[in-house]
């Protein structure tokens, strides 16, 4: 009865749906969702200037549509005319992208100092990560536990890790590279080869051995990822009233990959819990039973030690090692794929200084990777930072929302409503002509040169030398001119992890294959605010060493 009478409906509405009144409606609702999300939004102050079309109503409809292939234009614009006059500047919003207000770099010391009540940054993460949506369950990235676990263990045990890695590096390598020493293998650099390796890394770290070699359980991981980067540009494009309904059909891969990863992830945690009591009971059968030094253990006794009896549920530490894949993977492999593709393109002379300091390295740790060998690779620290920083991957980085009811006003003196998105410009700052000398240039030695010399001075000349100054511009530090890894207390906590994994791939690499260098440099696109990797093949062939 209902069905027949649903039948009559459809058949009732159809002639309706002419081209014209599709178009119509699609227009109606796109005006609608604009003026939604324009009212709903946090009033900006009226004394910040705007990039793009500017503010107002019909401002708005303008930068909606122009904000796709003009963000980075306008981006920049605000910097020079702005930013470098130590005045803030508000970038529009698009479809489902909130506006964000930019602080100049002579105000950060002011942004960075403020408390988590007063300016979050998890706050910031779970609007752009879509925390309702993305990471199976809202309460993972609205207590995000996993980021406090990692800031405390991750580099106070980077002594253990790195013979893991080593371990890693050269099986993974041998695999997916080969041992052929005629042929090149060719492989697509970011999709073939960093997306690839990076997981497995990344894992060892997180889960061991023998789940980080699991292909199903990487798939899984890499899966997730993707899920959580498709929802990234799926929700600035679609309309903030939409979200709920749009959000309800993305949550299903989340929630997918967590099924088929947790008969992997949930047996193992359940035995480290398990473990690890009898172990701290005193059982004598575990007297000898030294606990792995990975996530799941850090995760267990950071949360037995802080009696957060919450995050020692199988299932909750389970589905944490879900969004510290996505944060490691993408970032790390598109890091990866941006210092080949720079490295590849500038002079054989780069390479071939790179290999030197690889080769006389891994050969005085008696061939193996060690923390301390790692530290002294200055010039492969140096190529890694100057990529990060010719190859910049986001427009603004340092990410926080204004939490208080009240608002707050900046040193400027402008008031920052409750809700309001702040960052801060990262790529024009990285190529700006008045902090870095000849900024379009990649100099991957840039960093290096100094600290190279330091070492061949005598005491004397180097009590001479501002020592600290020259260590500071190491790969792992941030500053106000140096963001891809953020700033601040909440700058990225993996950076320690991912400066030794990548000396040590890309050190292994050199040493153990030829590499082809790039005939032209690939070009990088922009999408509104999100950069495009671009497309580039690597071509590998085992050395006769
Ligand atoms: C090259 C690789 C990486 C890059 C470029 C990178 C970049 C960043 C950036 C820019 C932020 C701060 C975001 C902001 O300013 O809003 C961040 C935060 C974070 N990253 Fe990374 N990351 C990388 C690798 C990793 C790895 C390997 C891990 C973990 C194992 C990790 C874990 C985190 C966590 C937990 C946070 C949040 C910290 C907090 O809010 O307190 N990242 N990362």
């Amino acid at each position: 009865m209902a069905g027949s009478y649903l039948a009559q409906q459809i058949a009732d509405a159809a002639p309706l749906l002419t081209p014209y009144n599709i178009f119509l409606a699609c227009v109606t609702y796109l005006a609608i969702s604009i003026v939604g999300s324009f009212v709903r939004a946090p009033r900006y102050p009226i004394s910040v200037p705007w990039v793009g079309h500017g503010k107002g109503w019909l401002s708005a409809f303008k930068n909606v549509f122009s904000g796709f292939s003009s963000s980075k234009a306008w981006v920049q614009t605000g910097y020079e005319k702005y930013s470098k006059s130590g005045k803030a500047f508000v970038l529009p919003s698009m479809l489902g992208a909130p506006a964000e207000t930019v602080i100049p770099q002579s105000q950060m010391q002011w942004l960075l100092e403020q408390p988590d009540s007063v300016l979050s940054t998890a706050a910031a993460h779970y609007d752009t990560l879509q925390g309702d949506y993305s990471f199976v369950k809202p309460v993972i990235l609205k207590d995000p536990y996993h980021e406090h676990v990692i800031h405390k263990n991750l580099a106070r045990n980077l002594n253990a890790v790195v013979p893991e890695l080593d371990d890693e590096i050269r099986h993974a390598l041998d695999h997916l590279c080969g041992l052929d020493t005629e042929q090149f293998v060719k492989m697509d650099m970011l999709e073939g080869f960093m997306m690839k390796i990076i997981p497995i890394f990344t894992n060892r770290m997180l889960v061991g051995l023998p789940l980080c070699r699991n292909q199903d359980f990487l798939d899984t991981m890499l899966g997730y990822t993707m899920d959580v980067i498709r929802g990234f540009l799926l929700f600035a494009l679609v309309p903030k009233l939409l979200h709920p309904i749009v959000g309800a059909v993305h949550s299903l891969g989340p929630k997918y990959h967590y099924w088929r990863s947790r008969k992997y992830t949930r047996p193992l945690v359940q035995k480290r819990l398990h473990d690890i009591r009898k172990k701290d009971a005193g059982d004598p059968e575990y007297k000898d039973w030294k606990e792995p030094n990975d996530f799941v253990t850090w995760s267990i006794r950071t949360a037995m030690a802080e009696g957060r009896q919450d995050e020692l549920d199988p299932g909750r530490i389970a589905i944490r090692i879900m969004p510290l894949n996505f944060a490691s993977i993408h970032t790390t492999a598109m890091t990866g794929q941006g210092v080949l593709i720079d490295v590849l393109s500038a002079d054989p002379s780069v390479v071939e200084a790179l290999r030197e300091e690889a080769e006389r390295i891994y050969k005085e740790e008696g061939n193996r990777w060690t923390k301390n060998g790692l530290s002294r690779m200055y010039r492969m620290d140096s190529a890694i930072r100057e990529s990060q920083r010719h190859s910049a991957i986001a427009l603004t980085f340092v990410s926080k929302k204004v939490m208080v009811k009240e608002g707050i006003t900046t040193p400027e003196g402008v008031h920052l409503e409750y809700g309001t998105n702040v960052g801060c410009p990262w790529l024009p700052a990285a190529n700006d002509p008045d902090i870095y000398e000849k900024p379009d240039e990649f100099d991957a030695f840039r960093y290096s040169r100094e600290r190279e010399e330091y070492e061949t001075m005598n005491a004397d000349e180097k009590s001479k030398v501002d020592a600290l100054k020259l260590k500071q511009s190491g790969l792992v530090t941030t500053g106000n001119y140096h963001l891809p890894f953020g700033h601040g207390r909440h700058a990225c906590p993996g950076r320690f992890f991912v400066a030794h994994e990548l000396k040590m791939l890309f050190g292994h690499m050199l040493i153990h294959y030829d590499v082809r260098p790039l005939a032209e440099r690939p070009k990088t696109m922009w999408v509104g605010r999100t950069m495009i990797p671009p497309k580039a093949v690597l071509e590998v062939r085992r050395r006769r060493v």
